[in-house]
Formats: structure tokens, sequence, C-alpha cells
């Protein structure tokens, strides 16, 4: 656990979250570096006999400096837009250890891809397929692709975040692959060498798991029986981790069942886990600014809101909470609905959270936010992004820095023939 009291005060790795605040303001991320490199290193040494390798999927988190603490430590990067590719690039990941997913990749971002070398692009439709096919053959060079297979797999997981089953939009019906790679082999251009799949994300068993990787290993095998060079099985990524009560994937068993399906295959291993190697690395430090006790509710009214952490709203999530200086024993808690500042009914972090008495000023963290949290941030009511600091072995740097009310009008224009004319009164 990154985050702990010591005298007191929550701390990460040795500093206090109240110095950060102070140093930073609120609200802010703060994330540590060591829960990171851990998480990435159980998954490392529990596949070190499989020739696999672990694309961290940056839309958990794409800040530049996590990207390149995770590239530093021997990860790749899964990415689903040109943008994406852009920051594993300047982060320093490698583009050999690149791979591009996403169903709406333009004209530009496959350029982009075969451009800069990457290692693999996920192919999520015919049209896309022919796509890449004639940009390739027009820059002259070959794409690595793999298709991704939707194994119509319930993940067992929120509806809104599950993406293998027949309803969902992402790459083609299992049925149709074979003919689908037959039509690859045929476009020049394109290499189809590898198959993608990933079927959601915080999944906490194995068992759809299971499933699909068994009826992706079963693919594989069909497919160079069919004469196909199929040399990369790419697995995806969607590794839970605690929230409140769950527990995160287990790195051993996870890869004691991808041994034991892939036994003889021989092939090379890629999986994109993103929320897995981030999330309970970070918190989101807020401050209270009232407290505001209505008809038979007590609010807890933050400066942090959906536009700050948007799972509570978008999905009913729900994030434990912790108060940055600990209750004393004994300290009566009582229930309260933390809510946020926004002009919506739903900006509900969570009803009846059990909390010591809060007065304006104090801070809270809520925990396992490291990752879906900044990168879905937005400005909504003109209330700018926060910052995020990252903690080292007990120092700590902002790594984004918390977006200026007044910098907010970076790009809005009023055009002239609208600047000109006084407002009406
Ligand atoms: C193709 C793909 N790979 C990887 C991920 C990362 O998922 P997670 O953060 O659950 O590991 C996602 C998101 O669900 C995804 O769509
Ligand atoms: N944004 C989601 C996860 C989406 C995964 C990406 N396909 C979350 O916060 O849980």
């Amino acid at each position: 656990m990154p985050f702990g009291y010591h005298q007191g005060r929550l701390h990460c790795e040795g500093v206090a979250l109240e110095e950060i605040a102070a140093a930073a303001g609120t609200p802010v991320y703060v994330y540590s570096a060591g829960a990171m490199r851990s998480r990435l290193h159980a998954l490392q040494r529990a596949f070190a006999g499989q020739r696999a390798m672990f694309c961290y999927a940056l839309k958990a988190n794409h800040n530049l400096a996590v990207v390149r603490l995770l590239a530093g430590e021997g990860a790749g990067a899964d990415t689903v837009s040109g943008g994406e590719v852009m920051r594993a690039l300047k982060a320093g990941v490698p583009p050999e250890r690149i791979v591009l997913a996403g169903v709406a990749k333009a004209d530009e971002e496959i350029r982009l891809a075969l451009a800069s070398g990457i290692l693999q692009l996920n192919v999520e439709s015919v049209p896309e397929l022919r796509r890449i096919s004639a940009i390739a053959q027009a820059m002259g060079t070959t794409a690595s692709v793999a298709i991704r297979v939707n194994p119509d797999v319930a993940a067992a997981t929120h509806d809104k975040i599950s993406t293998g089953r027949k309803q969902d939009k992402f790459g083609i019906a299992y049925e149709t692959a074979p003919e689908i790679y037959a039509l690859a082999a045929s476009l020049p251009g394109v290499r189809p060498e590898g198959l993608h799949m990933h079927i959601g994300s915080q999944i906490t068993t194995l068992e759809p798991f299971e499933k699909a990787y068994g009826r992706g290993v079963a693919l594989f095998r069909t497919l160079r029986e069919q004469g196909l060079p199929m040399r990369r099985l790419d697995l995806g990524g969607g590794f839970g981790v605690r929230y409140l009560h769950e527990s995160a994937i287990d790195p051993e068993a996870l890869a004691a069942l991808v041994g034991r399906l892939t036994a003889g295959l021989d092939c090379e291993l890629l999986f994109e886990p993103g929320r897995y190697l981030v999330a309970e690395a970070g918190v989101l430090v807020a401050a209270v600014i009232y407290v505001k006790e209505a008809q038979d509710r007590r609010f807890v009214i933050l400066d942090a809101g959906m536009n700050t952490l948007m799972r509570p709203a978008l999905y009913g999530a729900r994030h434990d909470l912790l108060p940055l200086r600990e209750a004393p024993a004994g300290t009566h808690l009582q229930p309260a609905d933390v809510v946020g500042p926004i002009c919506e009914s739903s900006d509900v972090f969570g009803r009846d959270y059990h909390l010591p008495p809060m007065a304006p000023g104090a801070l809270v963290a809520f925990t396992t936010a490291g990752a879906y949290g900044a990168v879905m941030a937005s400005d909504y009511n003109s209330r700018p992004a926060p910052a995020e600091v990252l903690v080292d072995g007990g120092r700590f740097d902002v790594i984004r820095e918390r977006r200026l009310p007044e910098e907010q009008f970076a790009g809005e224009r009023i055009p002239d023939w609208l600047a000109s004319g006084a407002p009406a009164g």
C-alpha cells in the first residue's frame, strides 16, 4: 500500500500529502512511482518464463512522466490515437514496443504509425484493413497487423466498460476471422501476423479471461494451419484492481493460466494493462469547501467534482475516501454525501461515506484514482483540470501544472465581426 498514515498524517512514499497539497494546490492527483514500478515488475516476474511484453495502455494515464517511468522499466505502449502514439514516442517508448488500436484510425494516424515504424496496428474492421493496405502501399511499406477479434465473451464487469460481446463496437466477429485473415493475406501492404483481443476493463476474476483467451488460442492455431504467418498473440488488458473490497488480479495465477492455454504455441505474447499498473498508485486530493447540513442529509462539498474524477458520475463507481488527518481513535464517524462543485445533480462522489467531522479547508483523498482519473478530467463549468504530482522515494515533482483560470481561453476566439459591435445593452 503506497499510501498510509504516519503520525496521524496520510503519506505517500514518505511525503505527507498535506505538503504536496500546499505546494501544488488542490485538487491534485498524486502518484506513487514505486507502486507503478512494483505492479509492472510483478507482471514481468510472473511471465518471466514466457515470451511476453507489456504494452502499457496510455489511455489509463497518459502523463509523459508516467509513460516514461514505465517505459524505463521495460514497458511498451498500447495506444488508441495518433496523439497517444506521439506521447509514447515523446516519452521515449521505442517504436518497436508500440501498438496502435482504435476503431476510427484516420488516414493521418495510420501514416504516423507507419512512418514511426511501430510494432503493430490492431485492425478493427475490413474497411480499416483496406485503408491501411492502400496507405502502406502508397508509402512503399508493409504494415504488420493484428486483427482484433471479438470473442463474444461477457467480461463480468460494468456494462459500459465491456468490449468483447457481440453487441460491442470493437473488433470483427469471431466466426468471420478466417475469411478476413485470408483477405488480409491477399492484400498488398499488410502482413497479418498477429491476433488481438481485449474483452473489457476492471475484470477481477480469471474466468472471463480463460474463456476469451481459450477462443483466441484456438483461432490462432486455425490461422496457422491456414498458412498465415502468425507470430504474435495480443491478449489485451483489463486486469482488475481493488477499489473497495475486490482484489486485484494475481499475476502469478494469470501467468499460470496463460502458460497452460498457450503451451506449445511458440509465439510472442503481448498484454495491454492500463488500470492494473497505475490505478492503486494514485489518489486524488481535494479540499472541503463547505459542509452543508440539509434537511436530512449532510453534504461535504469539495473543490473536486465530476470534472476532476468522472468515474462515479459516469459509471456509478465508488472510490474510498480518506481524510489526510487521521481521525483519533474513538472519533464518532458520521454519514455524509460527498459532492463536487459542478452544476449537475450527478456530481456526487458517493452517498453515506462515514467520515469524521470535517471543517472547510480539511483535505481528503480518493483512493485508486491513478487510472482513468486525470485523463478524463475536463474544465466543465470553467473549472480547470487539476495538477498531477509524482512521488518517488521521498521526493516529489509536479508533472502537470494546474491550468490557471486565466489560461482557459487559450485557443478560443471572438470573431472580428462579433468583436466590433458593442454588446447590446
Ligand atoms: C484495446 C484495449 N487495450 C487495453 C485497454 C486497457 O484496459 P485496462 O486499463 O482495463 O487494462 C483497453 C481499455 O479497456 C482497451 O480498449
Ligand atoms: N474509463 C473506464 C475504463 C475504460 C477502459 C477503456 N476501454 C474507467 O474509468 O473505468
